[in-house]
């Protein structure tokens, strides 16, 4: 994967001494690193709950790049869609696999290629909008063209951003975290994330028994939850689509072709659950979504070479699921 210290791009070669030392203070743990770039684009230009003001919603200013294989670049290229932001926030993708050099624009397909900067590596914006950055380079990056300056590496703000931010400019004011429901959303989210959506990483990723055995049970036990709470009710909050469901669907749609193999997740597979898999649908169905899904690229992606949990790099044949149909 590589990482950026100090503006200079180290590979993984050159990290494993820092990353085992991690790894062996966390017993074993996986523990998912912070987001950096934290401001917010705001209707008005005010700053938001953290970083700079000064980034108003304009329709052409900002430009999102995100991978397809990655779940939380996945919940931006959602809302990219549901808020009808397609030709207000422009997209640029990198190439689903990683490379020494981390996330690439390889043009092995005319969707990996930077329109925008002519770009060959993300880290290459990094450094753009940081000279002397030090940090992980992960997608989703929301990209500022005006100040030629990261807005935002967070996937989790960028969402509340396209949900509210530029809604008098697409005129669309579906609100998928409505105030009322403000504090539930949080809590599910919180849950969620911990042992669904980080959870299966958290299992793919232990480098322990007891680690993948802590991790793959609390999974499963939400799995269970989200089931029951599902045979009641349309959406996790009630009757109406929220964040909650656009930050959960990334994780279902990836389990069977490829948290089930290559993460070891497999007390169930997804299709075993009725009514998740009923929800899922219903999900997927709505305008845009289905354009934002590729499950060959997660097959290919989770199960590809990796020498400490794929050496051999075979790819599992792709198991029937339902909700595409
Ligand atoms: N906090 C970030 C995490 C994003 C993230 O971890 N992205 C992964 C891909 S799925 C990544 O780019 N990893 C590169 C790396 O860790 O070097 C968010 O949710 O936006």
């Amino acid at each position: 994967m590589g990482k950026l210290i100090e503006g200079r791009w180290l590979t993984d070669d050159q990290l494993r001494e820092w990353e085992e030392k991690q790894y062996s203070e966390a017993n074993g743990r996986f523990v998912r690193g912070v987001a950096k770039f934290r401001n917010w684009v705001t209707a008005t230009g005010e700053a938001g709950s953290s970083g700079e003001a000064g980034f108003k919603a304009e329709a052409g200013r900002y430009h999102l790049f995100a991978a397809l294989n990655c779940p939380w670049a996945h919940r931006t290229l959602i809302y990219r869609k549901v808020k009808g932001l397609e030709n207000v926030v422009g997209l640029s993708l990198v190439a689903p696999l990683r490379t020494e050099q981390g996330w690439v624009f390889d043009n092995t397909e005319e969707r990996f290629t930077d329109n925008l900067l002519g770009l060959e590596a993300m880290h290459q914006l990094y450094v753009k909008s940081n000279p002397d950055f030090t940090g992980r380079v992960t997608v989703p990056v929301l990209w500022d063209k005006k100040t030629q300056t990261i807005v935002s590496n967070e996937s989790s703000e960028i969402i509340r951003m396209f949900n509210s931010a530029f809604n008098d400019i697409t005129g669309d004011t579906r609100d998928f975290y409505p105030e009322a429901l403000a504090k539930e959303i949080d809590d599910t989210n919180d849950w969620i994330f911990n042992t669904v959506n980080n959870g299966v990483y958290k299992s793919g990723f232990a480098r322990t028994q007891d680690a993948y055995d802590e991790a793959v049970t609390a999974l499963f036990a939400s799995l269970e939850e989200i089931e029951a709470r599902l045979g009641k009710q349309a959406f996790l909050l009630g009757d109406a689509i929220t964040e909650a469901d656009w930050r959960l669907l990334p994780t279902l749609v990836r389990f069977d072709v490829g948290y089930f193999t290559a993460f070891k997740c497999n007390l169930k597979a997804l299709r075993d659950y009725p009514n998740i898999s009923a929800y899922l649908k219903t999900l997927v169905q709505q305008p845009g979504v289905k354009d934002t899904i590729d499950l060959d690229v997660y097959r290919r992606g989770y199960n590809s070479k990796s020498p400490l949990r794929n050496p051999h790099g075979i790819v599992p044949v792709a198991p029937y699921v339902s909700f595409l149909d």
